[in-house]
């Protein structure tokens, strides 16, 4: 949570101005747009020998000598996290308040003996870039490859590194900072909320609110701000949920920045998915039109863990070990049937993340299915063939599916289509 929480405070200094939500995820359309226009090319220039792509908008002329310069400069544009000189030229930095001073540092890293504080301070320089993918790949015909390029040539995608930068724009006593959670819930809602409220405390920050029930607490009567600190987050990563709630639906942007205004909140750090996230941009571009000086902090809500650029979404591993509870009981179930199938669905409308995970963990998992491998139910290579010889050979067998699993099986059986899935 501890890396949650710093994503969060590294945008506030660093975004500053709600520079933009730096949230993207593979349900985002434009990603998404992306990423099926990428397939599709990957399959039709196989055949065809297409010497041009999509990705995202841009289309991409491979015949251009410089197309892998300015693709890597399409995609540090479009990541691209916007700075408050962007929008304040004149914006002031001061010194960072946060302190890392106070961890203990180890001793064999340190032979020479301890680096001054003034050396060792522990700070993200703002050129710093992760290289978001750590294989190059080389062979089209690799699994797993996604080739950009005819040749399958090597292209480089930075992002940000994060990390509490040595330089903020916000003054901890002149910040009011406020925290909300929209959507659906998440296991760890709660250890974000704790951990942002403590992160904001060692910056100095004082005025810490929570909005209760999602964007809804900018607008409803009789639903006030819930004050916050250390003292009151303390155990809440104890329980589930969300210590402020949750709501769909709400004011509208504009009430909601109209709220923040009366309320002198600076500072908006939004918990949720993908409508939060559409909600904190457009309440991002109403600041920036209304020239206030608030920082906006998407931190991405999903249980699925399908986010680019993260390694792990928080609540994802607890859905994982939950998960695995199921299925340890449909395991027992099946086995102590006569030729016992046990079918544990799990969540996952776009993503198999969590299905994929459990099972591999589990190991009691004969079949796995998830929503980005399609299959067939019958024939030869058919999942219903595979689960007969796992009755004649084993006696019984559990299938973990996730949600969205086979979604053109459904379709077909109510619209009684033929389906169109390639192997
Ligand atoms: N385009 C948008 N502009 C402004 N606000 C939005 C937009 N889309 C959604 N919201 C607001 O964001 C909040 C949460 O949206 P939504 O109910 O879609 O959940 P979510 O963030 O996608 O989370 P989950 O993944 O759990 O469904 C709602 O209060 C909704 O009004
Ligand atoms: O039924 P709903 O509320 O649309 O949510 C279902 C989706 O939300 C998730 O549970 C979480 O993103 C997915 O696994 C699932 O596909």
């Amino acid at each position: 949570m501890g890396s949650v929480s710093h994503a969060a405070m590294i945008s506030s200094s660093k975004l500053s101005y709600g520079g933009g939500i730096s949230y993207n995820k593979y349900k985002n359309p434009q990603l998404r747009t992306s990423v099926v226009s990428l397939r599709n090319w990957r399959a039709s220039s196989r055949n065809l020998g297409v010497l041009a792509a999509q990705i995202g908008n841009k289309e991409i002329d491979f015949s251009d000598p410089d197309w892998k310069t300015k693709y890597q400069r399409d995609f540090e544009s479009r990541f691209n996290i916007p700075h408050i000189t962007d929008v304040f030229p004149d914006a002031d930095p001061i010194p960072s308040t946060f302190c890392l001073k106070m961890r203990t540092p180890v001793m064999e890293d340190f032979a020479g003996g301890y680096p001054s504080d003034e050396e060792w301070h522990g700070y993200i320089n703002n050129n710093d870039r992760v290289l978001l993918k750590v294989i190059h790949y080389s062979s089209p015909t690799s699994a797993g490859a996604e080739c950009i390029d005819p040749n399958c040539t090597w292209v480089e995608q930075w992002v940000h590194r994060a990390g509490p930068r040595e330089k903020i724009y916000f003054k901890p006593e002149e910040v009011k900072a406020a925290i909300v959670t929209c959507g659906g819930l998440c296991p760890g809602l709660n250890d974000v909320i704790r951990q942002i409220v403590i992160t904001l405390e060692i910056y100095g920050v004082k005025k810490i609110v929570g909005i209760p029930f999602g964007y809804r607490g900018f607008s409803d009567e009789g639903l006030s701000e819930m004050p916050l600190s250390r003292k009151v987050v303390q155990n809440v990563h104890l329980s589930g949920g969300s210590l402020l709630g949750v709501s769909r639906g709400g004011p509208s942007v504009s009430d909601i920045v109209d709220s923040m205004e009366e309320r002198g909140i600076n500072m908006l750090f939004v918990l949720g998915g993908n409508g939060t996230h559409a909600g904190a941009n457009a309440i991002h571009d109403e600041c920036r039109r209304r020239r206030m000086r608030v920082a906006v902090v998407g931190v991405p809500k999903t249980i699925d863990n399908d986010i680019l650029m993260m390694d792990k979404t928080f609540g994802f591993d607890t859905a994982v070990e939950e998960a695995q509870r199921a299925i340890n009981s449909a395991y027992i179930e099946a086995h102590s049937a006569y030729h016992g199938i046990g079918i544990v669905k799990l969540m996952g409308r776009n993503s198999g993340f969590i299905a994929m995970h459990a099972s591999l963990a589990s190991g009691q998992i004969d079949i796995c299915l998830i929503p980005e491998v399609p299959f067939h139910l019958h024939g030869p290579l058919g999942v219903l063939r595979h689960l007969k010889f796992l009755i004649e050979t084993k006696g019984s067998a559990v299938l973990c599916v996730a949600e969205g699993a086979g979604q053109v099986w459904y379709t077909t059986m109510f619209s009684y289509q033929k389906p169109d899935v390639h192997l």
